[in-house]
Formats: C-alpha cells, sequence, structure tokens
C-alpha cells in the first residue's frame, strides 16, 4: 500500500476514538450538614485524576436513574444513606480524554457517618471556601450554585426609594437583589445605587447593578447583571472573578453570547405569560429546561414564576426563581 495512503489511514484511526467518544454520565452529590458545611472527597491514588478534591459519586450504570446512581454511589462510596435530595446543576465539561455529564444533587437528609470506604480524605467545607480545594476541572459551576441562594429579587420598575427601603428586611435571607430602573438617568441610577449598596450589607442581600460595571467595585455592590441588549455588546468578562456576572437569556443565541462572556449565572425566561411581558417569548418549563441543560451555570427561572414555584424549578434544573410582584407588597406592573 502507498505510505502516504497508510499513515493517513493510521492518522484516521487515532481520530476515530475521539469522533466517536460518548460521554460519561456522572451523579454526584453535595451533602449539607446542619452548619451549612458541604462534604468533598479526595480522589484516591489509582483513579483518573487522583489527589484532586471532588463531590462524591460516580458513573451512572445502565438501566439506573441519576437519582438511583446517587443513593448507590453514595453508599458505596461513603457508607451513606441519602433520605432527601433534590437536582442542583447539570454540568457538561470535556476533559481532554474525556466528556462527563454531571447530574449534581443537593443533599440535604442522610444517615449514617460518612468513612472513607475507598481510603479516600474527606473535608468538610463552607461554600465559600471551596476554591481553597483543587477541585476537578468540571466543578467550577457547581461551586457558584451552592454560594448562591434560591431567590433573584428584581426591583419594581419606578418604585419610590421609601417603599424600596422599607421593602428590603422582607425579601428573603441572603437572596440577589437586581436594582432595575430603567427611568432613571445614570447619574441618578448610581446615587440611588449608592445608598442601597450599605443597607444591602447589612441585611446580607446581594447587589446586582445594571449600567456601567465599574459602578460595582466602587460602590461595594455584589456583581453586574447585563440585559439581553447589554450582553450583546459583552465579548469578555467586564469585571473582577470576586463579583458575580449574571446575564439575562431568552434564547440560544443569548445563551451562547452569555457563555462567551463568561457569565457565572443566568436568568432564563419567560417561563409562563408574564403581563409586563405580553409580548415576550414564553418558553414554558420545557423550553426553560432545554436552555438550562446547555447553560453550564446556574440559571434562575423568570416570568410568571413565583417562590412556591419552586419544588418545580428545581425539577427542570434550575437554581431558583426571579421575580418581581411575588416578593414586594407594592403595587407592580409584573
Ligand atoms: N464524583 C464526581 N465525579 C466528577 C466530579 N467532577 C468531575 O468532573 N467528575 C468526573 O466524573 C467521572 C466520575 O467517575 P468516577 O471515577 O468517580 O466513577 P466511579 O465512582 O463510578 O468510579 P469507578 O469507575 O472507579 O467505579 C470522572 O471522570 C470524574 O473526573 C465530581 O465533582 N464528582
Ligand atoms: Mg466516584
Amino acid at each position: 500500500m502507498d505510505l502516504r495512503l497508510q499513515l493517513r489511514l493510521c492518522e484516521d484511526q487515532r481520530r476515530i476514538p475521539h469522533l466517536i467518544r460518548r460521554s460519561i454520565a456522572v451523579a454526584a452529590g453535595c451533602i449539607v450538614n446542619a452548619a451549612g458545611e458541604v462534604l468533598i472527597a479526595q480522589r484516591p491514588e489509582g483513579k483518573i485524576a487522583a489527589g484532586k478534591w471532588e463531590f462524591p459519586g460516580g458513573k451512572i450504570e445502565v438501566g439506573e436513574r441519576a437519582d438511583q446512581a446517587l443513593v448507590r454511589e453514595l453508599e458505596e462510596e461513603l457508607g451513606v444513606h441519602a433520605s432527601a435530595f433534590r437536582p442542583l446543576v447539570r454540568i457538561t465539561h470535556d476533559y481532554s480524554d474525556r466528556k462527563v455529564v454531571l447530574d449534581t444533587w443537593l443533599v440535604t437528609a442522610f444517615s449514617g457517618e460518612p468513612h472513607g470506604r475507598e481510603q479516600q480524605a474527606f473535608a468538610w467545607v463552607r461554600p465559600e471556601r471551596l476554591f481553597d480545594y483543587p477541585l476537578l476541572g468540571a466543578d467550577g459551576p457547581i461551586v457558584a450554585s451552592l454560594r448562591l441562594p434560591q431567590d433573584y429579587v428584581f426591583t419594581p420598575e419606578g418604585i419610590d426609594e421609601a417603599a424600596l427601603v422599607s421593602g428590603l428586611p422582607l425579601l428573603p435571607k441572603g437572596a440577589l437583589l437586581r436594582l432595575r430602573q430603567p427611568a432613571l438617568s445614570d447619574a441618578a441610577y448610581k446615587a440611588l445605587a449608592g445608598r442601597l449598596a450599605p443597607a444591602c450589607k447589612r441585611l446580607g442581600l446581594l447587589l446586582m447593578l445594571d449600567r456601567d460595571p465599574a459602578m460595582v467595585a466602587e460602590l461595594g455592590a455584589a456583581g453586574w447583571h447585563a440585559s439581553a441588549a447589554a450582553l450583546s455588546a459583552q465579548t469578555s468578562r467586564p469585571l473582577a472573578e470576586e463579583f458575580w456576572f449574571a446575564a439575562s437569556v431568552h434564547n440560544e443565541a443569548e445563551l451562547a453570547q452569555a457563555q462567551k462572556a463568561g457569565a457565572d449565572f443566568l436568568v432564563v425566561g419567560s417561563v409562563n405569560p408574564t403581563p409586563s411581558h405580553p409580548q415576550g417569548k414564553v418558553l414554558g418549563w420545557s423550553g426553560f429546561a432545554a436552555l438550562a441543560d446547555q447553560a453550564n451555570r446556574p440559571v434562575y427561572a423568570i416570568g410568571g414564576v413565583r417562590p412556591r414555584d419552586r419544588e418545580q424549578a428545581f425539577a427542570h434544573y434550575a437554581q431558583g426563581v426571579a421575580g418581581i410582584s411575588a416578593y414586594w407588597s407594592v403595587p407592580s406592573s409584573s
């Protein structure tokens, strides 16, 4: 056979495993204790990525559901029986030698004392300290999900400052709060944000700002929120890693843009029809889930959803719900 043809055949054969490589489906548990700490384990010698830290779990077997795999793996690896859990975030990650799809679960009740059945080391770690450990490369969005709250509250349009300030202590503890006031000039918006930032900090609310991302550090806010229009002009991360970067997404093109710009988390909608956006496209829960599944980061559901829809949101891999009217006692247009 012609030598060049032979070489080309070898070359093609080397590429075949990559072309036909299927992804490995994995279930992993984020076990949370009463102190709010999460259990991580160090991968034992002899396994792929030995020495790295991970959320306990393993491969989903043929014919097994992800939740069944979760319960089995936690028993096998830790001797722990998970009795209450819900979906957290789903991640697809391409390592150079393997592609994994991670179904992660938040485990809120379990019996048994975790012990290393595979001689692995463990640590109970507060979510904000997880980055002190060298975690597996796919796990960044899991940490974001563990650090973020379940509620993302938007301010009602045109709400007056006194009503806004008096409503802050009534918001869910630890919630994200987006100061969305499109009618204000940039100067008036900045002045209001500057007055609200200390109160939000005191109350443990995470204040998210629109407009100029530089304002976030200057005013001591928690992060920046890009509307779909602001996002379209954004090709890279507009603020430092220590701040949150959120984006509003309504379709696949906006999702791709948010991923390119490096958003930490997303707000996706409209899930249901809303009076405030009567012309907006309605995704339904299945449309929401289709976008959330590709997002590779935490996603809040918005548009005609309320905190009482949270369980349904979790079932579709949402981080939680976002909205306006459900959170404020003042009249609003949504
Ligand atoms: N359990 C777990 N696996 C993860 C995480 N992040 C991540 O990329 N993975 C990947 O998912 C795959 C999990 O496989 P595993 O080796 O734990 O599977 P397993 O427990 O069934 O082990 P075994 O094959 O030795 O029986 C690995 O490729 C691992 O790199 C994580 O946080 N937890
Ligand atoms: Mg494992």
